[in-house]
C-alpha cells in the first residue's frame, strides 16, 4: 500500500522545482507496530468528530448593531487593568527582544525603544515585523491596550545581559546599558475573571508600536532605501512608510486598507483617523481604480478600524460599542469623533470636549459689573475675571472689548491713558444719533421715551398736536367699541329669538326683548353712534378736531356712563382691533374728550400716532447728571438723535443719504413681530420679523450707513414675556431652531423662556450683521414705555461710540501730548463700561460658541452640523474665569437637533452638577 500511495502522490524532488525554495514535502505513514511490547502508555489521538466543532460566522455589522442582545462570545482579557504587572496577554508567540534607546538618553518619559528581533514559535526570524520604535508612553500604552503587559526598567549594568522573564516557556530577552527590556508576565487564563474585565473595558482592537524611519526623511521601512523626493504610502497603524516597490509586498492584497502585513488586525494610529480613505497618489497610479475603491472603502468600513467605543469617554464614563453606534446614527451625528473626554449635559443636551476641569456644586455663576464673579446667591467673591491672563487673550481672540483700565492693573500709564481720553472725549462729545425701525416697531415711543427721561421739553405746537392725536386716538378707540356693540346686540336678539322659539310663552314678552336689551342705546346715543361710524368709514375722523372736543364731550360722558355701553366695554377684550394702549386711554376717555384737557408725559409716551405724521423728527438731548451712574457731569454734551419713519425712508431707503453724518444707528425691532404678519396691497401676506430683517439688511448694507455704528434694540421686551408662553419662536421661519426644553421643576435659576428667546434673536441678528458686514453688531434689550429700559438702551450707544473713539484716540498716539488732569467721572465711566463689556462677552461666547465648536476637535473643517446648529439656543453662557480658565457655565435648557436626550439615560445629571459644566481653555 505505501508503494502504490507513493506511485500516486509527487516525488519530494518533483514537488520542490515547482515551488518556492523553502518548500520541502515530506510523507510519512503509520503502518501497525509488529515489535516487542514497551513499556510506557503509548499517545493516543482522540478522534475528532469535525461536525461537533463548534464554528462561528461572521454576523452583518448592521444586525449587531441593530439587536444588542445577541449573544457575544466573551473576550480574553487581562483580569486587573490598574496593575501593570498583573499577569499579560501575550499577542503571540514572541521570544526574543531587544529594546534599544536610538537617543542614548533613556529615561521614563520620551525615550524610546526599538525592538530590533524577535523570533515565532517556528523559528523564523521576523525582524520586519517588529522592527519599530516604541516611545516608553506609547510602550505603557501598548500594555494597557492588552498587547504587551510589563514593565519598562532602565538596566544597571553596561554589558549585555540576558534576562529571563516569568512566562512559561522561559523566554530571554537580550538588552544592554541603557536599554530598555520589557518584563513579560504570563499569559492571562481564560477563565477567572474574565468577564469581569470584559465589562471593565470593552474588547478593544490591539494597538501597534509606531515605526520610526530613525529620523531619516524619505526613508523606506522595508527596502531601507532612503529616497527624500520619491512617494511613500504610509501603514495606518504603525505609520511604516514604503515606496513604489516594497509598497505591496509590505501590504499584500490590503483587507483592512493600508496596513503593513503585520499590522492587519491592530487598530489604527488615532492621528491618522482623519486620512482613512484618502490614498496616496503612488497607490492610485499603481492600482487599478476598482482596487483603489475597494481597499478604501475597506479601510473606511472595516471592524477593527472603527473608533473604538472607550476611547469615547462622556462624563468620566467610556462609552460601549452601543452607546458609539447611537450617537454615530443620531440624526445629527459628530462629523469627525476623536477619543477623548467629553461632557455632556442632559437638561440641555450639550456636549463638549472636556478639559479636565471638575466643578464641585451646581454652579451658576454670576458676573458683576467689577468683573468679580461669585455663586450665584453667594456673598464671597471667587476672584476677578479682568485678573485673568487667559480672559485676556480670549478677549483679544475673539475682538471682544476689554477694559483699558483691568488690561494693566495698577499701571500709572493706563491710568493715564484713561484720563486724558476721557477728557478728549468730553470735549468733543456730539453723537448724532439715527433711529429708525419697521411700523410699529416702538420707534416713536423710545423716542418720546428719551425727549422725556433726558427733559428734552415738547414745544407749545407739539403738545397742541400730541393732545389732539390722543383725544382724535380715543374716538377711533370708541368706533372700534361702538362697531363691537353693534354686534354683540345683534348676537343677543339672535340668542333671544332662537329661546324665545325654544320657549313658547306670552308674546309681549319677546316684544320686549326686541325693543329693550341689555345692548340697547336711547334714540340719541343710538343716533351718535351711527353718525360717528358713519364718520369712521369715511376715514375723516381728523376732521372733526378740534371742534368735537367742543361740542360731543357731553355724548361721550353721556355713552360713557350708559349701561349698554359698558356692558361692550367689559367685553373689549374680544374686539381685536382695538389696540392693548386703548385701555389706557379709555379709562380716562371722558377727562380726555374735553376741551381742556392736558396730556401728561405718560399720555405723551402712550399715545399712537405721535410722530409719524411729519416721519421725521428730531431732537438733542444730554445724558443727565447722575452721581450714581457717574455719567457726564457736565452737561454740555448734546446728542442729537434723529426718528425717522420708515415711510420717509422712500424706495430703497434712498433717503438713508441725508444722514450720511449720523455717528451710529439705532434700528429698532419688536420683539412680538415673530408671528405678526401685514398684508401689502395685494393682499400678499409678509412674517414683520421678516420684514424687520429685509430693512435691516437694506439698512446696513447701504453705502451711507456702512461703516457706521449698530446698535439693535429688541423692544416690546414686557410683551415678549407674554407672548412667548403662548406662541413659540418658531412661528417665525428663521426661528426654526429654536427648541428650547421646557422649565424643569428646580429651574428657579433658569433664565426664563423670554430671556432665552431674546439671546437667540439677537444672536441670530448679530451673525446676520457680521455676515453682512464683517463687523459686530451691539444688541440691547428693550421696553419702550419704562424710563429706565430706554436709559440704558441710549447709554450703551453712548458707550460704543466712546470704545470707538477710544480705539481711534489709541491709535493716533494722541493721548501721550494731552494733560494729565484728573477727570471725576472716570472711574464711574469704567464702571458702566465693564458692565457693558460683560454683558458683551457674555454675547459674544454665545454667538461665537458655535464658531468656536467648543469641542475644538477639529479645526480643519466647519462642523456646522453638530454645534453651530446648536449654539445659536445657547441662552445663558455665563463666562468666567476659574483656575486660569476661561469657562462656559452650560446652564441653557435648550435641547439641540441631535437626539441627545436619548443618551441621558446613560448619563444623568448627577447632584454634584459636574456635567453642567464646559471649559474652554
Ligand atoms: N407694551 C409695550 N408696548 C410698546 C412698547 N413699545 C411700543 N409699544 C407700543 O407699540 C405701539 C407702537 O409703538 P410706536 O412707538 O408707535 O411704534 P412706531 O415704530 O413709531 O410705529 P409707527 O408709528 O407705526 O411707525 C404703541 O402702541 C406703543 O405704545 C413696549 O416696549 N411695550
Ligand atoms: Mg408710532
Amino acid at each position: 500500500m505505501t508503494s502504490v500511495l507513493r506511485s500516486i502522490l509527487p516525488s519530494s524532488s518533483e514537488r520542490t522545482e515547482d515551488l518556492d525554495d523553502d518548500y520541502s514535502v515530506e510523507y510519512s505513514f503509520a503502518i501497525e507496530y509488529n515489535g516487542p511490547p514497551v513499556a510506557r502508555d503509548i499517545p493516543q489521538v482522540v478522534p475528532i468528530d469535525v461536525r461537533r466543532i463548534p464554528t462561528a460566522s461572521m454576523a452583518a455589522r448592521a444586525v449587531v448593531l441593530k439587536n444588542f442582545s445577541l449573544p457575544i462570545i466573551q473576550p480574553i482579557v487581562k483580569s486587573d487593568h490598574s496593575n501593570k504587572k498583573a499577569p499579560a496577554k501575550l499577542n503571540s508567540c514572541s521570544v526574543e527582544a531587544e529594546f534599544q534607546d536610538s537617543e542614548g538618553r533613556l529615561d521614563k518619559f520620551g525615550s524610546s525603544v526599538r525592538v530590533v528581533s524577535r523570533k515565532s514559535e517556528n523559528g523564523h526570524d521576523d525582524l520586519d515585523c517588529f522592527s519599530g520604535r516604541l516611545d516608553v508612553e506609547d510602550l505603557e500604552d501598548e500594555c494597557k491596550a492588552g498587547v504587551l503587559y510589563g514593565d519598562v526598567e532602565d538596566l544597571d549594568d553596561e554589558s549585555m545581559a540576558d534576562v529571563s522573564y516569568n512566562n512559561s516557556s522561559n523566554h530571554t530577552i537580550s538588552a544592554q546599558k541603557n536599554w530598555y527590556y520589557v518584563t513579560f508576565r504570563d499569559l492571562p487564563s481564560s477563565d477567572g475573571n474574565s468577564e469581569q474585565s470584559y465589562h471593565d473595558e470593552p474588547e478593544v482592537s490591539p494597538h501597534r508600536p509606531m515605526v520610526s524611519n530613525d529620523g531619516k526623511k524619505g526613508l523606506c521601512n522595508r527596502c531601507n532605501k532612503t529616497n527624500r523626493f520619491g512617494e511613500k504610502e504610509f501603514c495606518i497603524v504603525c505609520s511604516a512608510k514604503y515606496c513604489k516597490k516594497c509598497v505591496l509586498r509590505a501590504m499584500g492584497s490590503m483587507p483592512e486598507g493600508r496596513k503593513c502585513i503585520p499590522c492587519i488586525g491592530y487598530r489604527i494610529d488615532e492621528s491618522k483617523r482623519g486620512l482613512l480613505g484618502k490614498c496616496s497618489r503612488m497607490l492610485r497610479k499603481m492600482l487599478a481604480d476598482d482596487a483603489v475603491k475597494q481597499i478604501m472603502s475597506s479601510e473606511i468600513s472595516c471592524e477593527v478600524n472603527q473608533l473604538p467605543p472607550h476611547l469615547i469617554c462622556v462624563n468620566d464614563k467610556p462609552l460601549s460599542i452601543e452607546e458609539l453606534v447611537l450617537l454615530q446614527s443620531c440624526s445629527n451625528p459628530p462629523k469627525k469623533l476623536r477619543p477623548g473626554k467629553y461632557w455632556y449635559d442632559k437638561v440641555s443636551g450639550f456636549w463638549g470636549k472636556a478639559a479636565g476641569i471638575h466643578c464641585e456644586g451646581n454652579p451658576h455663576f454670576w458676573v458683576t459689573a467689577d468683573g468679580s464673579y461669585q455663586h450665584e446667591g453667594m456673598k464671597n467673591v471667587m476672584g476677578k475675571l479682568w485678573e485673568k491672563k487667559r480672559v485676556r487673550i480670549v478677549c483679544a481672540a475673539l475682538s471682544l472689548p476689554f477694559p483699558s483700565d483691568t488690561s494693566n492693573p495698577g499701571g500709572d500709564v493706563d491710568k493715564d491713558m484713561d484720563k486724558v481720553m476721557t477728557k478728549n472725549l468730553e470735549s468733543k462729545m456730539m453723537n448724532k444719533l439715527l433711529l429708525v425701525g419697521c411700523d410699529q416697531s416702538g420707534t416713536s415711543t423710545i423716542f418720546k421715551q428719551a425727549k422725556i427721561v433726558y427733559n428734552v421739553p415738547f414745544s407749545d405746537d407739539e403738545k397742541q398736536n400730541i393732545k389732539f392725536v390722543i383725544q382724535r386716538n380715543v374716538y377711533h378707540y370708541l368706533c372700534i367699541l361702538l362697531e363691537g356693540h353693534a354686534r354683540f346686540e345683534e348676537e343677543f336678539l339672535i340668542e333671544m329669538r332662537r329661546q324665545r322659539a325654544d320657549k313658547p310663552g306670552p308674546s309681549e314678552y319677546s316684544e320686549q326683548v326686541d325693543e329693550s336689551n341689555i345692548y340697547s342705546f336711547s334714540p340719541r346715543l343710538k343716533a351718535f353712534s351711527d353718525w360717528l361710524l358713519q364718520i369712521m368709514m369715511s376715514g375723516n375722523l381728523e376732521a372733526i378736531f378740534p371742534a368735537a372736543t367742543r361740542e360731543y364731550s357731553p355724548l361721550i360722558e353721556e355713552l360713557w356712563k350708559d349701561k349698554a355701553f359698558q356692558a361692550t366695554y367689559k367685553r373689549r377684550n374680544e374686539l381685536h382691533t382695538l389696540p392693548r394702549v386703548a385701555n389706557y386711554f379709555l379709562d380716562r376717555a371722558v377727562e380726555i374728550s374735553r376741551i381742556d384737557y392736558e396730556p401728561s408725559q405718560m399720555d405723551i409716551l402712550y399715545a399712537e400716532d405721535i410722530t409719524s405724521s411729519n416721519g421725521v423728527a428730531s431732537m438733542e438731548f444730554s445724558f443727565p447728571k447722575s452721581s450714581q451712574d457717574g455719567y457726564m457731569e457736565s452737561s454740555d454734551e448734546n446728542n442729537p438723535t434723529i426718528r425717522v419713519h420708515t415711510s420717509s425712508l422712500g424706495e430703497n431707503c434712498k433717503w438713508l443719504e441725508m444722514f450720511e453724518d449720523v455717528n451710529l444707528v439705532i434700528y429698532c425691532i419688536s420683539l412680538t413681530d415673530y408671528d405678526e404678519y401685514h398684508e401689502d396691497i395685494n393682499g400678499i401676506g409678509t412674517n414683520k420679523m421678516m420684514a424687520a430683517k429685509n430693512l435691516f439688511e437694506t439698512i446696513i448694507t447701504h453705502p451711507t450707513l456702512a461703516d457706521k455704528e449698530y446698535l439693535l434694540v429688541l423692544n416690546k421686551y414686557d410683551l415678549l414675556e407674554e407672548k412667548i408662553e403662548r406662541v413659540p419662536l418658531s412661528q417665525c421661519d428663521w426661528f426654526q431652531d429654536f427648541n428650547p426644553v421646557p422649565h424643569s421643576a428646580n429651574s428657579n435659576n433658569n433664565p426664563s423662556l423670554a430671556q432665552r428667546g431674546f439671546h437667540y434673536v439677537a444672536v441670530k441678528f448679530k451673525r446676520l450683521f457680521s455676515d453682512l458686514t464683517g463687523r459686530k453688531l451691539f444688541v440691547s434689550r428693550a421696553t419702550g414705555l419704562e424710563a429706565d429700559s430706554v436709559d440704558n438702551a441710549l447709554k450703551y450707544c453712548r458707550e460704543i461710540l466712546k470704545w470707538d473713539d477710544e480705539m481711534q484716540t489709541v491709535s493716533m498716539n494722541e493721548w501721550s501730548s494731552e494733560s494729565m488732569e484728573p477727570s471725576t467721572s472716570l472711574g464711574a465711566n469704567r464702571s458702566m463700561r465693564r458692565k457693558t463689556v460683560v454683558s458683551d462677552i457674555v454675547f459674544g461666547l454665545r454667538a461665537l460658541a458655535g464658531e468656536l465648536r467648543l469641542d475644538l476637535g477639529d479645526d480643519e473643517e466647519e462642523d456646522d452640523s453638530w454645534f453651530c446648529s446648536t449654539s445659536l439656543a445657547a441662552s445663558s453662557f455665563l463666562v468666567i474665569s476659574k483656575n486660569g480658565f476661561l469657562a462656559v457655565i452650560l446652564d441653557l435648557n435648550f435641547r439641540c437637533k441631535m437626539d441627545w436626550s436619548e443618551l441621558a439615560r446613560w448619563w444623568p445629571v448627577g447632584p454634584k452638577g459636574e456635567n453642567r459644566v464646559g471649559w474652554l481653555e
